[in-house]
């Protein structure tokens, strides 16, 4: 029987001691982290840390339900991420999409829920546009599953709605009701692609759902930046975690000769993050290959593991959910 040490070891940044089981005699140790991640970067980073590389390490997650903004709304689905940005057009679908793959690429359960009333448009660029709702013996919405990703949008429920008619709370109980009746599958994390703007319909429907945490996509544009400071204040004004802003489109750069050119600008998305002392999580190039993958419904993570843009996507999504368990952890 493995005798478990109460030292603690030095370990790198981010990880907790509290996470540890320790065979001294063995020189082993277990890790079970609380969010999803890179297994095999995390054990390459344990094993080059001076402090941790003499123990043969075993890692393995088991992802923690972190608290959310709606306590009193049974959590059905695991943590609840809203994508969001002031302004459409920005990427917030393609990072939505990008960042559900990321984290079910890291092992977690993942669903996607498109609330996006202007144009859901999830299922075209996962290639199921003529998905039909199928619903259940138990009167619940059967999600469609697209690369091991559990997948609900609007767009179901309101196929031929115009959304100018749209009021508040009739998006936000038609996403309620997408929410609470999905037959989702158990998950980790429900990543929920929101309406463009911060007007009257995107908050009353930010303050129905049991967030976790927000992510506000923006590019490095001025007129895209403004809005995205629209965004963080009505996060602000809901009590809602923001972890911080992606910025999308940084930087063009050419798949011929690896030319990067600033074309919207450069530093808004740090500025505006800075300014709100909130985190700069990423910034992704305007690349022709994901642009290509998202036409194609061929998501890039799936077609090109090893690509730069494929890795970006992995880091940023666990840096996303590693965030949102410290993010949690310390206002608790
Ligand atoms: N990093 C990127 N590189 C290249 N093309 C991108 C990138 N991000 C998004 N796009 C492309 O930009 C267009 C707009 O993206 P997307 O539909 O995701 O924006 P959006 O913010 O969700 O828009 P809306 O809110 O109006 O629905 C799409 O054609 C998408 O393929």
């Amino acid at each position: 029987m493995a005798q478990f040490s109460e030292n603690s070891i030095d370990l790198p940044a981010g990880i907790s001691n509290q996470w540890v089981s320790v065979d001294n005699d063995r020189r082993q140790a277990t890790l079970t982290l609380p969010f999803a991640a890179d297994i095999e970067a995390v054990n390459a980073q344990l094993n080059q840390h001076p402090g941790s590389s003499d123990y043969d390490w075993e890692v393995k997650v088991n992802i923690k339900k972190m608290p959310n903004s709606q306590p009193e709304l049974p959590l059905t689905t695991g943590n609840v991420i809203v994508v969001s940005s002031g302004k459409g057009g920005v990427g917030k679908s393609s990072v939505s999409v990008a960042l559900a793959l990321g984290v079910q690429q890291l092992g977690a359960r993942v669903g996607l829920l498109d609330a996006d009333i202007y144009g859901p448009s999830i299922p075209t660029m996962l290639g199921r546009d003529d998905h039909e709702l199928v619903i259940n013996e138990r009167n619940k919405m059967v999600p469609m599953e697209r690369f091991g990703v559990q997948v609900n949008s609007l767009g179901y429920l309101v196929k031929d709605d115009d959304a100018t008619i749209w009021r508040g709370p009739m998006a936000s109980s038609a996403l309620q009701q997408l929410y609470r009746d999905t037959q989702w599958q158990p998950l980790d994390y429900l990543i929920v692609d929101m309406p463009p703007g911060t007007g009257d319909i995107q908050l009353t429907m930010a303050q129905k759902l049991p967030v976790t945490a927000a992510v506000v996509v923006t590019t490095p544009q001025t007129v895209a930046l403004r809005d995205a400071e629209k965004g963080i204040a009505m996060f602000d004004k809901l009590n809602i975690p923001l972890l911080g802003v992606l910025e999308n489109m940084s930087f063009y750069e050419c798949s011929q000769c690896g030319h990067q050119e600033a074309i919207f600008g450069s530093g808004g998305g740090a500025n505006i993050a800075a300014s709100h002392g909130v985190e700069l999580l990423a910034q992704w190039p305007l690349t022709t290959a994901f642009r290509d993958s998202l036409d194609h419904e061929r998501p890039l993570l799936i077609e090109q593991p090893e690509h730069d843009f494929s890795q970006l996507i992995k880091q940023t999504a666990a840096k996303i959910a590693a965030r949102i368990y410290h993010q949690a952890d310390k206002n608790v």
